[in-house]
């Protein structure tokens, strides 16, 4: 597939177009085109040979009818209960790779249905869009962009080269740049502008600049090496501009010992702009408004250099990544390394990258039949497209990962949430599931009623072998972990096996109860079961399910790496913002908005602000 690019500013040619040429790398060339008269010389360039124009179309592939004809015609004829008997199938639906164990046999899958999705993923050439991957072409063809993630937790002395640079040598730079950087912030050499040193951390950022540094903090701050090095250092994260969050995120501090890190892709997030303000006021307004107060209290991560230095950070103080990371992929880069380092470590980080570049390494090369992210995405596919369950769970049972669900809820369905595949065509399948999720065993005694008796939603249950904080209570049968654990096992089964009417009447339940007392089964998820739960092991379980987002991508012939869903939503915002200003502050009657917007908003005036500005500013 080809689009134009570098196309003169006033030309848009406005379409992608195919070649009968499917050439292995990335080309460029320039061509000659009349565009209202006017002739125009643009390059088009190749975004490799993975998508053609010209393929048939994957849900067209006599791979895909097979698969539909498989459920149609065997698995729905099928249920766990029956095949949870067969040792032989449970054997085989099982794989392991660095000490993660994948149980997938309480899938409705039978090996025979591994075999068709492995020849779907075949026909969908995924082994190539993973290459085409690593490789950093320019997969997310709608921004020209190379997805390289992965290459924010390569090895420093590996080389890959995009656009004539060797990227490595540049994330090294900056994660070089961040260990010295937290070194002298943790050490005290950094001290905040009365000389006290800097304890406390606020992260301010949104959306992907939020969730993964979020996540990956509650998963680390009961860790045993993570926790003795972060002694008594607190990170907190402020996200919403809910001005309550910021309240939240500045009590009981000390400015004197607080940094604020503002992580922001872009620096034009509305959310992160207003509270990097805000916080650096609150700075300025304990500390003075010297250059050193920020100097020595405000840093960034970001791409955007111009805007850092007219924020008054540092550029010093600004560690940079890529446009080659997205927003919900960016854990890895400075976004994560800078607040986790400053917090836990810089050591601790690059345990987090090694387990993350773990996974990248058997993603990009174990065999099909026992690649963890590729089985993962495949199921997803399966669950969804061919069995048509359009919702799934994360349950791990640690309640260090109760951000998890949160960050793959974003990092998927911002992915995957897609209407047109990458031929800009309407997807005739369903994609794109609802994720959500909760630690058991708190999600046990919340939604879990639904899940055994309501509709089927597809769960994958996350267990590990150790507790990060054993505890053994005298007179209890087990210890505490094994007490959680017992229903990391149970609750599969339950989900599976499901319970029948003969069997709730042997119980000897009233005839009028028994229905209400059914359990119908046959609820597929799968089982991971991990070691301890630390920084390797965090970055494992990362990288597992950023592959398992991009396998389905891959497979439903989708662009994962682009968003475009979020932005109607910002622009009529930014309307908003403007009445409200002129509604406020100068006396003006709301005009352009439907009824219901119109009364709503009228109703909302009638509420007082709160707060007064000294000078008005009138929004333009
Ligand atoms: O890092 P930035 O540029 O502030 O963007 C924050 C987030 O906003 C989004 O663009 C949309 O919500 C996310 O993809 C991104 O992670």
């Amino acid at each position: 597939m080809w689009r134009p690019s570098k196309c003169p500013n006033e030309v848009s040619l406005g379409f992608t177009f195919s070649l009968p040429l499917a050439l292995p790398k990335q080309v460029r060339f320039s061509v000659k085109s009349r565009v209202n008269r006017k002739l125009v010389v643009c390059t088009v360039e190749s975004v490799g040979s993975i998508y053609q124009a010209s393929d048939v179309r994957i849900s067209k592939t006599s791979e895909w009818k097979a698969l539909e004809q498989h459920a149609k015609n065997v698995i729905s004829k099928t249920h766990l209960r029956d095949l949870l008997t067969d040792p032989e199938r449970s054997e085989k639906l099982w794989a392991e790779f660095d000490g993660c164990i994948l149980d997938y046999s309480r899938q409705r899958v039978l090996p025979e249905t591994m075999k068709l999705l492995f020849d779907l993923a075949n026909r969908a050439k995924l082994q190539e869009k993973k290459e085409a991957m690593f490789r950093g072409d320019k997969i997310n063809i709608t921004e020209n962009r190379s997805v390289l993630h992965t290459a924010l937790r390569a090895p420093k002395e590996t080389q890959l080269f995009v656009d004539g640079v060797n990227i490595i040598e540049s994330v090294w730079q900056v994660l070089e740049k961040i260990r010295s950087f937290s070194n002298r912030v943790r050490s005290g050499q950094h001290t905040g502008v009365t000389g006290r040193p800097i304890k406390n951390f606020i992260a301010i950022g949104i959306g992907g600049s939020y969730l993964g540094p979020e996540f990956l903090h509650e998963a680390l701050r009961t860790e045993r090496v993570a926790s003795a090095a972060a002694g008594d250092r607190i990170l907190r994260f402020l996200s919403n501009v809910d001005p309550v969050d910021v309240k939240r995120a500045t009590d009981k501090l000390n400015p004197e010992e607080t940094m604020a890190i503002v992580v922001s892709k872009t620096f034009t997030t509305r959310e992160t702009n207003i509270n990097a303000k805000t916080i650096k006021d609150w700075l300025i307004y304990h500390l003075g408004d010297s250059p050193e107060t920020i100097k020595k209290h405000m840093v960034a991560c970001s791409t955007n250099l111009d805007m850092v230095v007219k924020f008054g950070i540092d550029p010093e103080n600004m560690f940079p990544f890529w446009d080659w990371v997205g927003g919900r992929y960016s854990v890895c880069s400075s976004v994560g390394a800078l607040p986790i380092s400053l917090q836990y470590g810089f050591d601790v980080f690059e345990r987090f990258l090694q387990g993350a570049h773990s996974m990248d390494d058997h993603f990009r090369y174990a065999p099909l039949e026992r690649n963890l992210p590729v089985l993962l995405g495949l199921l997803g596919v399966w669950n969804m497209s061919f069995l048509h369950y359009n919702a799934r769970a994360i349950h791990p049972y640690s309640e260090a990962l109760l951000r998890f669900p949160a960050h793959i809820q974003q990092l998927d369905m911002e992915s995957n949430g897609k209407h047109v595949n990458i031929f800009g065509e309407n997807v005739d399948y369903p994609v794109g599931e609802i994720d959500f999720g909760e630690p058991g065993t708190n999600g046990q005694h919340s939604f879990f009623q639904l899940l055994h008796m309501g509709q089927v939603v597809p769960c994958d249950f996350i267990g590990f072998m150790e507790s990060q904080n054993p505890v053994c209570e005298e007179g209890e049968p087990v210890s505490n972990h094994d007490e959680l654990m017992a229903n990391f096992f149970a609750q599969p089964d339950a989900l599976a096996f499901g319970k029948t009417a003969e069997e709730v009447e042997k119980e000897g339940n009233p005839k009028w109860l028994v229905p209400h007392m059914v359990f119908t089964g046959n609820r597929p998820s799968s089982c991971l079961l991990m070691p301890v739960l630390d920084a390797y092991v965090t970055g494992q379980l990362l990288a597992l399910y950023e592959h398992r987002t991009a396998v389905q991508g891959f497979l439903w012939e989708i662009n994962s790496f682009d968003q475009f869903g979020v932005e109607l939503g910002k622009v009529l915002a930014n309307k908003v913002r403007k009445q409200l200003n002129e509604s406020r502050y100068f006396n003006k009657d709301i005009s352009g908005f439907n009824p219901s917007t119109t009364r709503l908003l009228n109703r909302y005036l009638e509420g007082s602000v709160g707060c007064a500005f000294e000078h008005v500013y009138h929004y333009e």
